[in-house]
């Protein structure tokens, strides 16, 4: 096996991957037509925030398994063409953690102190002018931290020492989080704004977070604030900072990443009170070796079918989840088969409801880099419908994107209670000719359960083969399904029968074998037989 390296990244990383027996080929400053172009030669390539991996990256794959990001943020890879070609996405998250948060607070205390100035002042000018260089402390300050994950938290902690109040807007994290940090977690980005003396940046960049400071945010905060961004650029508008900084609105500015980078000819270079660095916010030899080596071990792993972690587009490790879940994971994926053998017509739209407390607290926590953030239940009855017509193209990573591409609308939803169940996974498929719902449960004891099929309950396990019978709810139709198989020298090994109201019975037949076409059309003679129908569960 090959990997193609594209950036500097350390030898310790690189080192573990040749004991491993795989070669390394490293190519710097490839142009994208030669990336795209020489991609397909390797199993793995790794990057870091320099080398765009976008669709006409991708075009021809080749034998490209795993694309391995030496870092945190993947907004320079197209994620989505990846998971649409199965190439499996690797990050390293909280490996530079530490080097990000303490350069972070390095830009803190130049925008407050002017410490880059007052050393160029007088080292190149040789001026000794201690008037110039008056700052303020930030101590007793409030700061302003936008997303309180592994940087945000490390920030926080240092801030902290230096005696400033620190007030946190993230909606996704648990609010003990915070609490643990004595970090004041606020509803409201608005009250970040209106409280802070400093703000800083330690988001993704998504669609929520692009341009989440331009100036009308600018606008609302205090006069004289401080902006830090060692997080992506493009989460402050650079253009509106432009001008707030003339302006005298924002006092000073910390900028380590940019709208474009290489930003050597960005217009805030030529303001003072903006202090910047080129993207090394990473670049500590700790967290290049951390990243390095993480980064390693997940591909060699990935790469050599051992179990890894950190995939970006696999946002769930089955191996993580408690058993329970996991037990209900494959029974999601059961009930998307089911699902796929009873519905007829093409498929328009797919709901899938969690009930219950054992859905309360979500299994996988929102993955920012994705496009789509299904529980790992929900992705797992999309393979298992779509895998039924489809068979091996559709994978837990491709499956939503399949779905999306066959147009099908796919929501994920939770419930306290369905009915008298405590605990259900519910299916409810749409399609041009009928709706139909499904719902599985697992037993105390862990045994999994087919529990309900549109209005009627039933108790079937999802393994084996069934006959799925629906008939008029009238004596001697059972028997002569029996007759028929007999004959037929097919045994039942269970029968479930479930009756309505409305004077139809539904029953999973248990087989021993498959019954032949042949036998199905015998069977669709019985009289009162509305539909007959071999289900499998593989
Ligand atoms: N300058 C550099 O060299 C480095 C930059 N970074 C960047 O810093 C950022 C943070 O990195 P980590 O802390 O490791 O990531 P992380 O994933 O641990 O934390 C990100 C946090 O942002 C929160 N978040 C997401 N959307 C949000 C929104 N709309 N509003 C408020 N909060 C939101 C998430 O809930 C999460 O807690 C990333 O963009 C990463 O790429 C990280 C390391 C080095
Ligand atoms: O070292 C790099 O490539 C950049 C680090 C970074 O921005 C990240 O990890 O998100």
């Amino acid at each position: 096996m090959k990997i193609l390296v594209t950036e500097h990244v350390a030898q310790e990383g690189l080192d573990y991957i040749r004991k491993n027996n795989i070669e390394i080929e490293g190519k710097m400053n490839l142009t994208p037509q030669e990336l795209a172009q020489i991609i397909g030669n390797y199993d793995a390539v790794i990057t870091r925030s320099g080398t765009r991996i976008t669709k006409e990256t991708l075009t021809n794959p080749g034998k490209l398994k795993v694309i391995g990001r030496a870092g945190v943020g993947v907004d320079s890879i197209d994620i989505a063409e990846a998971s649409k070609k199965g190439i499996i996405v690797i990050n390293a998250p909280g490996a530079n953690t530490i080097a990000a948060a303490e350069l972070t607070t390095g830009m803190m205390l130049n925008a407050l102190r002017k410490l880059p100035t007052a050393h160029y002042s007088l080292k190149y000018e040789r001026k000794w002018d201690r008037k110039k260089f008056m700052g303020v402390e930030l101590s007793g300050k409030t700061l302003g931290i936008v997303g309180l994950g592994h940087v945000g938290s490390e920030v926080a902690k240092r801030a902290k020492a230096f005696g400033a109040k620190c007030l946190a807007y993230d909606p996704y994290i648990k609010k003990t989080k915070a609490l643990d940090l004595g970090v004041e977690l606020v509803e409201q980005f608005d009250e970040i704004l209106e409280r802070s003396d400093i703000i800083t940046f330690h988001t993704p960049l998504t669609k929520e977070t692009k341009n989440m400071m331009t100036k009308k945010e600018i606008d609302k905060a205090k006069d004289g604030v401080i902006l830090i961004n060692c997080a992506r650029g493009g989460i402050i508008n650079e253009k509106d900072l432009y001008e707030s900084i003339k302006s005298g609105k924002v006092a000073a500015c910390g900028i380590d990443t940019f709208e474009k980078e290489p930003a050597t000819d960005n217009p805030l270079l030529d303001l003072d009170n903006v202090f910047v660095t080129p993207h090394i916010g990473a670049n500590s030899n700790e967290s290049q070796i951390n990243v390095s080596l993480i980064l390693a071990q997940q591909i060699v792993n990935a790469l050599l079918g051992r179990p890894y972690q950190n995939a970006i587009n696999i946002p769930f490790i089955k191996d993580k989840m408690s058993k329970e879940h996991r037990l209900y994971f494959d029974l999601a994926e059961k009930m998307g088969s089911l699902a796929a053998q009873l519905t007829e017509g093409r498929p328009s739209q797919i709901d899938i409801v969690m009930v219950g407390t054992r859905f309360e607290e979500d299994v996988v926590e929102k993955a920012f880099d994705v496009p789509f953030n299904y529980q790992p239940f929900t992705i797992a009855a999309l393979k298992g419908f779509l895998e039924f017509s489809m068979s091996d193209s559709v994978s837990y990573m491709n499956a939503p994107y399949v779905a999306k591409e066959l147009d099908i609308i796919v929501s994920e939803a939770k419930a306290k209670n369905y009915e008298n169940y405590n605990n259900l996974l519910l299916m409810k498929i749409a399609t041009d000719k009928q709706t139909k719902i499904i719902g599985s449960t697992l037993f105390e004891d862990g045994t999994q359960k087919i529990v309900l099929v549109d209005e009627f309950r039933t108790d079937i396990a999802p393994k084996g083969i069934y006959l799925y019978v629906i008939n008029k709810d009238k004596p001697g139709t059972i028997g002569k399904i029996g007759t028929i198989l007999g004959n037929l020298n097919i045994n039942i090994a269970g029968f479930h029968l479930s009756r309505q109201k409305s004077g139809f019975a539904m029953s999973f037949v248990e087989l021993d074998t498959q019954p032949s076409q042949e036998a199905i059309n015998l069977l669709k003679k019985i009289e009162d037989i509305e539909l007959i129908k071999a289900i499998v569960f593989n």
